[in-house]
C-alpha cells in the first residue's frame, strides 16, 4: 500500500513550530508583517491569497493587503513597491502571480528588495540558491523538501526526476535536491522519450501544468511520486499533473491533490516570513 503524503498534516506541524518562533519573537517587541499585492481579480489567485492571509492569523504574523484594479499600471506598481521596500514595519513583500499582460513580471520581481522577497523570486535569492548560499528559497520547492525529510524518505544518491524547468519551480527544485545530494535530471517539452526517462525515478517530482497526464507508464514500481500541479475544473474540483487513481498502486509514497504541495507552499512562506524578522 502506498504512503498518502499528507501537506495538509505536515503543514500543519510546522505552522505550529513557526507560532512558537513568532511568539518568542513577539515577547522581544519583534512583529512580522507580511504584505500581499493582488492585481486584477483572478477567482484562483483569490482563494490563495486568502489562504495566505488566514494562515498569517494562525500564527501571528500581520498581513496588509492591496488589491489593485486591472489597469494598474507597470509604473505605479513599482512605485507601491518601493515605498513597502522602505518601509521598516514591513518585513515580506509578496506580488501575486500571474500579473496583468501590460506588466512585466520580471521588473516587478527584481523591484522587490531581496530582503522581503519572501517568494525567493528575486535574481539574488535564486543566485544564492545555486551558489548553495543562505537566502529565501522558493516556497513551493521548500515545502517539497520538507515533506520528505518528514517522511523520512532518503533523496541522498538516489535517482531524482523533475518533468518541468519553470523559475518558480522546476529550476530551484533542482537545486535543492543536488544541495541534498540526489542524482537530479531535469525534464521538459522538448524532451525525448519522456516516459523512459521518468522510469528512472527513485523520485519523481511533477510541475508541468497538465491536468492528469503522468499516468502509470511514466513511473517505475515503488517510486516516490511529488506533484505540484494544481488544476481546477467548471465543477471546482481540483486534480494534478498525475493520475493519481492510475499511478497510486504502483508507487511507495505520493503526494495528493488537493492536500499535498499546495498547503505547504503556504508554510513555507510563512516560514519565510519568519527568516526575515530574524536578520
Ligand atoms: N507570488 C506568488 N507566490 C506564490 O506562491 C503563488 C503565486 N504567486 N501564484 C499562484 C501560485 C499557486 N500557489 C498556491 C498556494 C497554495 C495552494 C493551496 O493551498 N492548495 C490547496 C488547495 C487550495 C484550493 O482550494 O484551491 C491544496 O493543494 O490542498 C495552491 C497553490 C501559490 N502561488
Amino acid at each position: 500500500m502506498a504512503t498518502i503524503i499528507d501537506g495538509k498534516k505536515i503543514s500543519g506541524d510546522i505552522k505550529n513550530e513557526l507560532k512558537d518562533k513568532v511568539a518568542k519573537l513577539n515577547e522581544k517587541n519583534i512583529t512580522i508583517t507580511l504584505c500581499v499585492i493582488q492585481v486584477g481579480n483572478d477567482s484562483a489567485s483569490s482563494i490563495y491569497v486568502r489562504n495566505k492571509k488566514k494562515a498569517c492569523e494562525e500564527i501571528g504574523i500581520r498581513s496588509i493587503s492591496y488589491e489593485l484594479p486591472e489597469e494598474t499600471s507597470q509604473e505605479e506598481l513599482i512605485n507601491l513597491i518601493q515605498e513597502l521596500n522602505q518601509r521598516p514595519d514591513i518585513n515580506g513583500i509578496l506580488v501575486q502571480l500571474p500579473l496583468p499582460k501590460h506588466i512585466d513580471e520580471d521588473t516587478i520581481i527584481k523591484t522587490i528588495s531581496p530582503e522581503k522577497d519572501v517568494d525567493g523570486f528575486h535574481p539574488l535569492n535564486v543566485g544564492k540558491l545555486s551558489l548553495g548560499q543562505k537566502g529565501l528559497v522558493s516556497c513551493t520547492p521548500a515545502g517539497v523538501i520538507q515533506l520528505l525529510k518528514r517522511y523520512n524518505i532518503p533523496i541522498e544518491g538516489k535517482e531524482c526526476v523533475i518533468v518541468g524547468r519553470s523559475n518558480i519551480v522546476g529550476k530551484p527544485m533542482s537545486m535543492l535536491m543536488l544541495k541534498e545530494n540526489a542524482t537530479v535530471t531535469i525534464c521538459h517539452s522538448k524532451t525525448k522519450n519522456l516516459a523512459e526517462v521518468t522510469k528512472r525515478a527513485d523520485i519523481l517530482i511533477v510541475a508541468m501544468g497538465k491536468p492528469k497526464f503522468i499516468t502509470g507508464e511514466y513511473v517505475k514500481e515503488g517510486a516516490v511520486v511529488i506533484d505540484v500541479g494544481i488544476h481546477r475544473n467548471e465543477n471546482n474540483k481540483i486534480c494534478g499533473d498525475v493520475d493519481f487513481d492510475d499511478v497510486v498502486d504502483k508507487v511507495s509514497a505520493i503526494t495528493p491533490v488537493p492536500g499535498g504541495v499546495g498547503p505547504m507552499t503556504i508554510a513555507m512562506l510563512m516560514h519565510n516570513c519568519v527568516e526575515t524578522a530574524m536578520n
